[in-house]
């Protein structure tokens, strides 16, 4: 079990440019997409094996291993999305679930001191999900997705304002929709840090996408200068 705790500026770092990513999400070898992208300076990785075409067994367990050791030499916390059982198997950073998943509270009990983020589309789950233990909340879909294929309706930018308008301090990224043009909205709206699949796993250039994307982050007033000087999660 992982000893190490996580601190709240470091959590609200490696949120800024957290990119999400499963085999059937990319348009070349996915370790490749990877690499890139941790050259562009992600500074958060989530392993989200799902959907049509994803693998599934052995050779799930064996890219999440490959992808889990990449993140690790680059310093670059790496998340299992749903999965505890692989998380714990491959010692991942964190987990993360949603409301149709392992409820959050048996999963912080499995997970001792990892990093839990939880989704939370409304200020009702925002609520539950803190009381249960999260460290972080992914709130979305924002805007319009075509990659979660049960994905609701996008709420917009206001269900963030309502949440740090009524007082909810929690680390919080956005998620659903977002590239580089609008990513800097939902840094203004209250986000730490954004979330996306596309706007890395399907760009030509993902290394370009990845440091675009912090750009936009960092334009936004998050400071991400320092993310790949160390640990993204610096001070852990
Ligand atoms: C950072 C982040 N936020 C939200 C989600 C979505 O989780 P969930 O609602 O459980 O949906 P799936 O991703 O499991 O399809 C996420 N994965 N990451
Ligand atoms: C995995 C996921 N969860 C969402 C949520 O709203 O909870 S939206 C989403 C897909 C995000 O992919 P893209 O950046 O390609 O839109
Ligand atoms: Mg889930």
């Amino acid at each position: 079990m992982s000893e190490f705790k996580w601190h709240d500026a470091a959590i609200r770092k490696a949120l800024q440019v957290y990119f999400i990513m499963g085999s059937n999400n990319c348009l070349k070898d996915p370790m490749d997409v990877l690499r890139e992208a941790i050259d562009g300076g992600i500074t958060l990785f989530q392993f989200r094996e799902k959907g049509t075409g994803a693998l599934s067994g052995e050779p799930m367990v064996e890219l999440a291993y490959r992808m889990r050791e990449l993140c690790r030499r680059h310093d670059v916390p790496f998340i299992v999305n749903d999965d505890v059982e692989l998380a714990i198997t491959v010692d991942a950073d964190g987990v993360h679930v949603g409301q149709e998943d392992e409820g959050a509270s048996a999963v912080r009990e499995r997970i001792g001191s990892r990093l839990l983020g939880v989704s939370a589309y409304n200020m009702g789950e925002a609520g539950a999900a803190i009381c249960s233990g999260a460290d972080y909340l992914g709130v979305g879909p924002l805007f319009s997705t075509q990659t979660k294929e049960d994905a609701k309706a996008a709420s917009g930018l206001q269900v963030l304002t309502e949440m740090r308008g009524s007082g909810i301090h929690i680390p919080i990224v956005g998620i659903g929709g977002i590239t580089a043009a609008n990513a800097g909205q939902v840094i203004h709206a209250g986000a730490d840090g954004v979330s996306f699949i596309t706007a890395i796993s399907h760009a030509d250039d993902p290394t370009a996408a990845a440091r675009e994307m912090r750009q936009a982050v960092h334009a936004a007033g998050g400071s991400t200068s320092n993310a790949k000087s160390g640990k993204a999660g610096g001070s852990r």
